[in-house]
């Protein structure tokens, strides 16, 4: 049986923690803020990203990456613009990463995959990602997501492991497909949290989800995912799930730019990330190298730079030439 360790103590890092502990498995879990790892080890509880949520005691807390070197293998889950510097302090030794990040870096426009294989030349590679939000998982509710890996033996050995009652992976060998499907959807999310925000009613949401999932495809297969991926639970079905719900950081994100506050004022203080904003430029520069059509993209990106208001993105969405729908 894989021995797991959890690189990144915030919400999700600490649900993926959890979800591996919950029958008794010891997982240690590294955490930047000595704060997070007092109250895993004293509390059993993630008071500063996942309060309220009681946590095995065979999950146990480091702020010292020494002390994985005991696991068989390691999630990452850093916010995307972290992995790169926290991945730099580790000393990998060959052992798998499981990347569980959603989004791209934004000074090299890489996946988190191509960092990780940068920072670890001798790591084998698999992403796990789907619809799951932290709190659900903590809780034991049911999820399911796709694990990819061009090491298909790996693969499917990481999967057995990781797989509980509640929680199922899918394989996968496309670890592109489930990388786009991650980082695309957090735009899209705040795309859908706008709709709401202004009031825009239940038929634009739809449909943007729908002309969004179009992007998303269009997308990836130029960057080499499959469509059947973006089709399933790292593409269409996070989509669906993030953009449904305030849960979403993204979809809220979205919601008070609908309502008229600036993104400046919304991302200021937070201590949780919303990858989708740093996504939108760095999708949309890729996008646009591949000369590939991305208008809601495009919006999201205005809206966060605040070079337009919602008001002036809408009208121009709804104002382009009539096309196919193919
Ligand atoms: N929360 C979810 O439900 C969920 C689900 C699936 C995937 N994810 C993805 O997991 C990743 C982590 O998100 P999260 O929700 O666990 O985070 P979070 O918003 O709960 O917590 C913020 C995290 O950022 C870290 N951080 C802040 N500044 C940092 C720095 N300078 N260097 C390194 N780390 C720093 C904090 O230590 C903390 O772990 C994201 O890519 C997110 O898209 C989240
Ligand atoms: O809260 P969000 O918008 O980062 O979404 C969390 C997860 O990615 C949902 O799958």
């Amino acid at each position: 049986m894989t021995s797991f360790g959890v690189i990144g103590g915030g919400a999700w890092g600490t649900a993926l923690a959890q979800m591996l502990a919950s029958e008794g498995a010891p997982v240690l879990l590294w955490a930047r803020e000595t704060e997070v790892v007092e109250s895993v080890n004293t509390h059993h509880e993630n008071t500063l990203f996942l309060r309220g949520l009681a946590l095995s005691p065979t999950l146990r807390a480091t702020s010292d990456l020494g002390d994985l070197d005991a696991c068989d293998a390691l999630l990452v889950v850093t916010p995307a613009q972290h992995m790169r510097s926290v991945l730099a302090g580790l000393d990998a030794r060959g052992r798998p990463l499981i990347l569980c990040s959603k989004g791209m870096e934004a000074k090299t426009r890489l996946l988190m995959s191509d960092v990780a294989a940068e920072v670890h030349r001798d790591s084998p590679i698999a992403v796990l990602s789907g619809p799951t939000f932290a709190h659900e998982v903590a809780a034991g509710l049911p999820a399911a997501v796709t694990l990819a890996s061009a090491d298909e033996p790996l693969g499917r050995r990481l999967a057995k492991d990781i797989a509980r009652p509640a929680f199922r992976p899918y394989l996968s060998s496309d670890v592109i497909g489930a990388e786009i499907g991650g980082a695309v959807k957090n735009v899209l999310a705040i795309a859908c949290g706008v709709v709401d925000g202004a009031g825009l009613g239940q038929n634009a949401r739809a449909a943007l989800i729908s002309r969004g999932f179009a992007e998303m495809t269009r997308f990836g297969l130029a960057k080499g995912a499959h469509a059947e991926t973006l089709a399933g639970l790292a593409g269409l079905g996070d989509l669906v799930l993030t953009c449904s719900s305030t849960s979403s950081r993204n979809f809220s994100l979205g919601k008070g730019l609908g309502e008229g506050r600036s993104a400046k004022e919304l991302l200021a203080d937070r201590n949780t990330v919303a990858e989708g904003a740093h996504s939108a430029p760095v999708v949309l520069a890729a996008a646009r190298e591949m000369r590939v059509d991305m208008p809601i993209v495009a919006a999201v990106g205005e809206l966060l730079a605040g070079t337009r208001d919602v008001r002036e993105v809408v009208r121009d969405l709804l104002a382009r030439p009539l096309k196919s729908e193919r």
